[in-house]
């Protein structure tokens, strides 16, 4: 059976999701999972690095569900809650310039920025940093404190990481050369299924620049490398101030593959500000046979 599926492909600084509409369409597809990983496919579907819904919420103005490329789904999505923020507003699903998007790790405030009535850039308040173990997670104890530049061996080389959760759990490395990141070697071994991170971790590398520029890649969870990871920069500018390279209450510019987004961790309200693009690619029809 054929079912044609109506999406919308966009991205925020590359990081590109296939977007369905399921507020003023009708959702009713067999598996989401599966067709995360069909449409994903650069060579017999559309090519992007996951799925995202935007469905009605009960507790906020839209909600956002993100499938990764492999079909898993995980609890947030920095690039896609901009482009969510993006679609809601310019096909006129909210009234208002600030509205709230639901997530599986709770609402998210969105602001978003125009041009010319359309929206342009996004303000995202995302939340308060996880920094606990047990809640990030990372195996190991002790549970309840911080995981804060701790030494991890792999292959006679020791590393340093800081684990940081967004809603989703980050691991930081910092290196001196962004280029020379091992982010094939650690990436691939770390991100999925290594004992470490019981619900797997996305893997990201950090060059501090100053104490407010920082460059970062990212190995993603379920999804491989993508150009920018939005959950992952707030990480990584989390991660600079608590190894303090970095401080709180300034904006912090994060360089990655695909571009730049500012983030700042604000310390009267202990949220994590992100701001940046978000794109349109394009609408087409997803032919989906199963
Ligand atoms: N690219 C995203 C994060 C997507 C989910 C991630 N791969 C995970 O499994 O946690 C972002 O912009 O935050």
């Amino acid at each position: 059976m054929r079912q044609d599926v109506p999406f919308t492909k966009m991205h925020g600084l590359g990081n590109c999701y296939i977007y369905l509409d399921g507020i003023t369409r009708d959702l009713a597809v067999p598996s989401f999972p599966e067709l995360a990983r069909r449409v994903s496919d650069p060579y017999k579907g559309i090519g992007s690095d996951g799925l995202i819904l935007i469905l009605p919420s009960d507790s906020a103005d839209v909600q956002m569900r993100i499938f990764n490329k492999d079909g898993s789904e995980a609890m947030n999505c920095g690039n896609g809650l901009r482009c969510v923020a993006k679609y809601a507003y310019d096909h006129h699903l909210v009234r208002s310039k600030q509205f709230l998007i639901e997530t599986r790790s709770g609402n998210k405030q969105a602001t978003v920025h125009t041009e010319h009535g359309m929206v342009d850039t996004v303000t995202v308040d995302m939340g308060e940093p996880i920094l606990e173990r047990e809640r990030i997670p990372v195996a190991g104890t002790p549970k309840a404190q911080r995981v804060i530049e701790e030494p991890l061996t792999i292959a006679d080389k020791t590393y340093r990481f800081t684990a940081v959760s967004m809603g989703n759990p980050h691991a930081l490395f910092f290196v001196d050369h962004i280029q020379e990141a091992p982010i094939h070697a650690l990436g691939k071994r770390l991100a999925d299924t290594d004992p470490l991170f019981p619900n797997g971790a996305n893997i990201g590398f950090v060059q501090p620049l100053t104490d407010h520029e920082l460059n970062y890649r990212v190995w993603e969870r379920g999804s491989g490398i993508t150009q920018a990871c939005g959950t992952g920069a707030c990480a990584s500018a989390v991660a600079a101030i608590l190894e303090e390279r970095a401080r709180k209450d300034i904006p912090i510019t994060i360089h990655l593959d695909g571009g730049d987004l500012t983030i700042e961790w604000q310390s009267a309200t202990n949220h994590v500000l992100m701001t940046g693009e978000a794109k349109t690619i394009c609408d087409g029809v997803y032919f989906y046979e199963h």
